[in-house]
């Protein structure tokens, strides 16, 4: 058992595009602990995919800090990061094909991602294992175009674990994909998380996705706008003291509006000004 945590605090991110720039995340204080399984949530364009690249390596943040385990991302090498994504990180774009080398087999594919950490002089399960214990077994050997969809995203499922990571990231791992197939796909992140400890974060917009899992942030407008827990909303108040409001009270509070915060015994209740 071998899971990475995620320790985010002010992750910034700034795109630059022709001469402006666009804040993509504002001050993100993220905890995952070892071995949880995490839903990222959020309209689109609120920053979870730049989020993802920040955790996975492939961006470095424009401010704060980002440790995946006991490595500061934010400050480490590039050699240092190669060889994380290469060993202890695994990424799984949107879309199975992009994980994918298309004219490789499953099997193939599997030995391909295994290769540099072989080399490294790591020892790696067998592919045969692997992709047995996604349910993959009877299609090791065959082309990938004669997969299904689901079996394709297994499939790539299989390459992101190849190396036996700490920390698995997916991004939309069952968006496109029939009710099925999309189980199927939860259920091998679930056998994943609980077989070899890793932790999981999974971008998804599926509301029956969100629902089964266990913990879920949602991303708004780059920032961290509520957590959920087995279905149940939680504002979450930031490391600088703020509290974002969540959707519904959002818009009867207004910009502006004067809010008393009142300690009524073991509770607290929001007072907003007339007028
Ligand atoms: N490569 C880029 N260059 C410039 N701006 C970008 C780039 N990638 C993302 N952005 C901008 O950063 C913001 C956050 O984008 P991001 O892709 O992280 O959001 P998202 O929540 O993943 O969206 P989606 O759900 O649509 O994938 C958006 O305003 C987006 O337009």
């Amino acid at each position: 058992m071998h899971g990475l945590a995620i320790r985010t605090r002010g992750l910034v991110h700034i795109y630059h595009v022709e001469g402006h720039d666009v804040a993509a995340l504002s001050g993100v204080d993220l905890d995952v602990a070892a071995g949880e399984v995490v839903g990222l949530l959020g309209p689109s364009g609120s920053g979870k995919s730049t989020l993802m690249s920040l955790v996975a390596g492939i961006l470095r943040p424009s401010a704060g800090k980002v440790f995946v385990g006991e490595t500061e991302l934010s400050a480490a090498q590039p050699r240092a990061l190669d060889s994380l994504r290469a060993t202890e990180v695994g990424l799984m774009l949107q879309g199975a094909d992009r994980n994918l080398i298309p004219h490789a087999t499953p099997d193939g594919n599997v030995r391909f991602a295994q290769h540099k950490a072989r080399r490294a002089g790591r020892s790696l399960a067998d592919p045969t294992q692997i992709l047995d214990d996604l349910g993959l077994a009877e299609h090791a050997d065959r082309p990938l175009a004669e997969l299904t969809p689901g079996e394709l995203q297994l499939a790539a499922v299989a390459v992101a674990v190849s190396t036996r990571p700490g920390l698995l990231l997916c991004d939309e791992p069952t968006s496109q994909l029939d009710h099925a197939a999309r189980d199927q796909v939860l259920a091998a992140l679930a056998h994943v998380n609980r077989t070899y400890g890793t932790t999981v974060v999974l971008v998804t917009h599926d509301p029956d996705v969100a629902r089964v899992l266990p913990r879920t942030v949602t991303i708004r407008d780059g920032r961290i706008g509520g957590e959920g827990r087995s279905g149940e909303e939680y504002a979450v108040v930031t490391a600088d003291g703020f509290l974002p409001l969540l959707g519904h009270v959002r818009d009867r509070l207004p910009p502006g509006t004067l809010v008393r915060v009142h300690e009524v015994g073991d509770h607290f209740e929001l007072r907003a000004e007339e007028g």
